[in-house]
């Protein structure tokens, strides 16, 4: 997988060097290229942003270093890939699509990801409206309901749960099947050794004994029953697709 960011403020990008996507990138599993949006400017100022046109606070990133940033991007990438292959262009975007597992799965399998971090108020409409023009395939992704300053932040997040799915990058591929949200339910509460521990407060806790059994089957089951619960308690609005399967079975 490619990975292109296009950004104002590249160094917000360097927790990608590290940890589990930093050894995928030297493993050769991602290529990630990070581009500072100014080096397609042309102006003593490195000019990116004005006024928005119509009044209003803030500022707008303006089109052009933008439109030129893409035809570059894409220019270099595909050298580097050696075909003609388009890159899907995602705009972290607080008007975007919510961003879930299942975009995470889908986007795990794309050759090539380029994602632009918009920044102000955001990026000129008529940028989106270039890229749909000239064929390009554009996703606008939302992290939550909340609000950001830049797309940067949104970029770390999408692409560290993009990058673990591709295969080869997360060690035991199994423990990505049981995942909160992995199979549409939250994740099973763990433990780990010492089974009985006496906390600060003097009490002790003992881990459930079913999981000190070496029975796997009753330990299977009862975790799936403690990640229906903890579903229904915290997030019942995820099993509403479920329980609707079920009653239609
Ligand atoms: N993904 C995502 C996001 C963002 C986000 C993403 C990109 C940009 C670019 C600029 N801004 C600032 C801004 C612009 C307009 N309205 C409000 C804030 C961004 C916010 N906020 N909240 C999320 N969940």
């Amino acid at each position: 997988m490619r990975i292109d960011v296009i950004t104002i403020f590249p160094e917000y990008l360097t927790p990608l060097e590290l940890s589990l996507i930093g050894r995928a990138r030297r493993e050769g599993l991602v290529d990630l290229h990070v581009h500072d949006l100014r080096q397609w400017t042309h102006d003593r100022h490195r000019t990116v942003d004005d006024s928005p046109l119509g009044g209003g606070a803030g500022m707008v990133m303006k089109p052009e270093p933008w439109a030129a940033a893409f035809s570059g991007v894409r220019e270099s990438g595909q050298a580097a890939l050696g075909t003609d292959v388009e890159p899907l262009i995602i705009f972290p975007n607080p008007a975007g699509e919510p961003f879930a597992q299942s975009t995470a799965q889908e986007w795990s399998r794309c050759e090539w990801l380029v994602f632009a971090c918009g920044r102000y108020e955001g990026i000129d409409e008529r940028v989106y409206q270039h890229l749909a023009d000239v064929g390009c395939e554009v996703a606008l992704a939302s992290l939550g309901d909340y609000v950001l300053n830049g797309g940067e932040v949104a970029v770390l997040a999408i692409t560290e749960a993009v990058v673990r799915l591709v295969p080869g990058v997360v060690g035991n591929a199994e423990s990505l099947i049981e995942e909160s949200h992995a199979a549409g339910l939250l994740e099973y509460p763990v433990f780990t050794r010492p089974a009985s521990w006496t906390d600060p407060a003097g009490v002790v806790r003992e881990a459930p004994p079913i999981l000190l059994s070496g029975d796997h089957g009753k330990i299977a089951a009862w975790r799936q029953e403690q990640s229906e619960a903890r579903t229904r308690e915290r997030r019942p609005d995820l099993l509403a697709p479920l329980d609707e399967d079920a009653a239609g079975s």
